[in-house]
């Protein structure tokens, strides 16, 4: 048989180590789905829509470190640019192709389906090049693998989404072969004298420095495979104390003797800014300070920092370009002086371990007694995902054991994300236990996904909290709008089983009936299991409180009015 284009982006898929393409069909794409599917090495996913099928493989890509999203021209790439805004923010590869419109349409100005209406389709490529790092569109196949490569290695070098575009007469057009695959996907080392350049103004920074921490930001582990390992290198060569940013929980293990606490101002955990604060220097690793991460500007660190990037460290009078996140860690690790100093003063520091209260089992579900229950479920097997709402505050407060896994999407934070993404993610992984931490109103977002577990019998766990509405914005600004429709979401689950799935629908009304419910979920391995958790609308953690106030007045900021009055 012949060898077309299509067959060329399913090779090169299948050779950078992805297994699964997340799809939603449409005429513009039909001939390129053959030619995937017929891949031996790829599964298709089907996907309810293309906003979930664009958040499904940014779940992928945390799990497989690279994902695909295969959908039809314009009114399914529209919709799927808001997973690719999502992996752009979050530093994720995903490869978003779409099908497009056949090569002699637009010289005979023909009006197509699906399309503005007129005779220019080119609207798609040029918006795909404002939220990737590489946007092409194949104009005849013999530019095929040249495009398809470049886009693929911008993407894995940048850690960024790309975007392909395959008119819909050529994926089935003849193509060559590709070549080896090293092409695209050997990673970019760092420079030899940068490096040492850089090693040596650490150590002068550091020679100065009597308390250093380490401050992990969520770009750390989007470094890539060796990045955490070099940081914990770093880490036990230095002794010092190590905090996260909220986004980079689970990047550095919370039982490690070092570890001090997610720092986020006001909010952090177990006491990390009162040592972050103490330090007289700060090693950034990946770091990512924004209006949320600084809970409104308020916690910024006020001392000159050295931050080490994916591609470039910076100290206060230096800048290394071509120095690689691990190597510099790994490097550094090996020359670094061992300085407690801070670790010393934060035993000093450290709080104690809060009394834990138990509820009974007919004491109505409130948020503390569903977090304690979740506490006590996670295991080295778990994987957590936390929605954008108050599940963020609820779930950053939870202790990690060694090994499990923490999701978050705090940059994008787009609600709903947390279903589809932890459904692509669990393809990946089927072998972990996916739990999801998702509100009422983010639920409502992007709940058909969970019919796709059913398809795939995937045994997620979605704790639904059910405080009847939008939470997080009444905390920040309220109004008649964070108001929404109450639904019977353990009805819906099961109206997902179709006559033939094992999605169950449980509700929580008390502690007890939660501790039941979490024992069917533990039970079910043939699908989800949803456990609706009611609670006050009012009952809402300390520190989204806090968080939401400090935001309020962020959000007026926001909305205050231009500097300069415009005459
Ligand atoms: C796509 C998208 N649209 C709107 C928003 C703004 N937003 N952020 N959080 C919310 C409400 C979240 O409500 P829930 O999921 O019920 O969470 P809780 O805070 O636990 O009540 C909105 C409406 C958003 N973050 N993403
Ligand atoms: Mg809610």
């Amino acid at each position: 048989t012949k060898f077309t284009v299509g067959d060329y982006l399913a090779e090169r898929l299948a050779q950078m180590g992805i297994r699964h393409h997340f799809v939603v069909p449409g005429d513009y794409n039909l001939v390129l789905l053959d030619k995937l599917s017929a891949h031996p090495a790829l599964t298709e996913i089907g996907c309810t829509n293309e906003l979930n099928c664009s958040l499904a493989a940014e779940g992928y890509a945390r799990a497989n470190g690279v994902s695909v999203c295969v959908v039809t021209f314009s009114v399914g790439a529209l919709s799927a640019f808001n997973g690719t805004g999502s992996a752009f923010a979050e530093n994720l590869p995903l490869i978003l192709v779409s099908g497009g419109p056949n090569t002699n349409d637009a010289s005979e100005h023909h009006l197509l389906h699906h399309t503005m209406g007129t005779s220019d389709y080119t609207y798609q490529y040029e918006m795909a090049k404002k939220i990737t790092c590489c946007a092409v569109a194949i104009p005849r196949a013999e530019e095929a693998p040249r495009l398809i490569d470049r886009a693929i290695r911008h993407a894995l070098l940048a850690k960024k989404p790309c975007y392909i575009e395959i008119p819909t007469n050529l994926s089935g057009a003849i193509c060559v072969r590709p070549g080896p695959i090293d092409a695209v996907t050997e990673p970019v080392t760092s420079s030899k004298p940068a490096l040492e350049a850089a090693a040596n103004c650490a150590a002068e920074y550091l020679s100065g420095k009597q308390k250093a921490v380490i401050l992990v930001g969520p770009k750390l582990r989007r470094a890539g495979v060796d990045a955490e390992k070099a940081l914990l290198d770093l880490a036990n060569a230095m002794g010092c104390a190590v905090a996260v940013q909220p986004a980079a929980k689970g990047m550095f293990p919370e039982n490690h003797k070092q570890f001090v606490g997610t720092w986020w101002g006001q909010v952090s955990t177990l006491a990390a800014d009162s040592i972050v604060n103490w330090a007289d220097a700060i090693i950034c690793v990946g770091t990512v300070f924004t209006d949320y991460s600084t809970v409104g500007w308020k916690a910024i660190p006020d001392i000159p920092l050295m931050t080490v990037e994916m591609d470039h460290v910076t100290f206060p009078g230096a800048h290394f370009s071509r120095v690689r996140l691990a190597e510099f860690l790994s490097h550094l690790a090996s020359q670094v002086t061992p300085n407690g100093t801070t670790m010393i003063e934060y035993e000093r520091l450290r709080p104690d371990p809060p009394m834990v209260h138990v509820a009974a089992k007919e004491d109505v579900l409130t948020r503390k007694e569903t977090s304690r229950q979740i506490q006590n479920m996670l295991s080295a097997n778990t994987s957590l995902f936390v929605e954008t709402g108050d599940s963020w505050f609820n779930g950053i407060q939870l202790k990690l054991p060694p090994g499990a896994q923490f999701e978050i999407e705090m940059q994008w934070g787009h609600i709903g994300w947390s279903i589809p993404a932890a459904f692509g993610y669990a393809m990946r992984c089927p072998e972990r236990r996916t739990i999801i931490m998702v509100g009422d109103g983010s639920f409502q977002v992007t709940a058909q996904e969970v019919s796709q577990m059913v398809r795939f019998k995937l045994p997620i766990t979605i704790l639904l909290m059910n405080n009847r509405g939008y939470t997080i914005e009444v905390e920040i600004h309220d109004g008649s709008y964070n108001k929404i429709q109450n639904w019977n979401y353990a009805l819906l689950v099961e109206a997902f089983n179709g006559g033939t799935g094992h999605a169950k629908g449980l509700l929580a009304n008390t502690a007890g009936e939660l501790a039941d419910a979490l024992r069917v979920a533990g039970e079910n391995s043939e699908g989800p299991t949803l456990i609706e958790c009611t609670i006050d609308q009012d009952d809402c953690s300390r520190e989204l409180i806090t968080w939401g106030h400090y935001s309020s007045e962020l959000s007026a900021a926001l909305s205050s009015l231009p500097a300069t009055p415009i005459l």
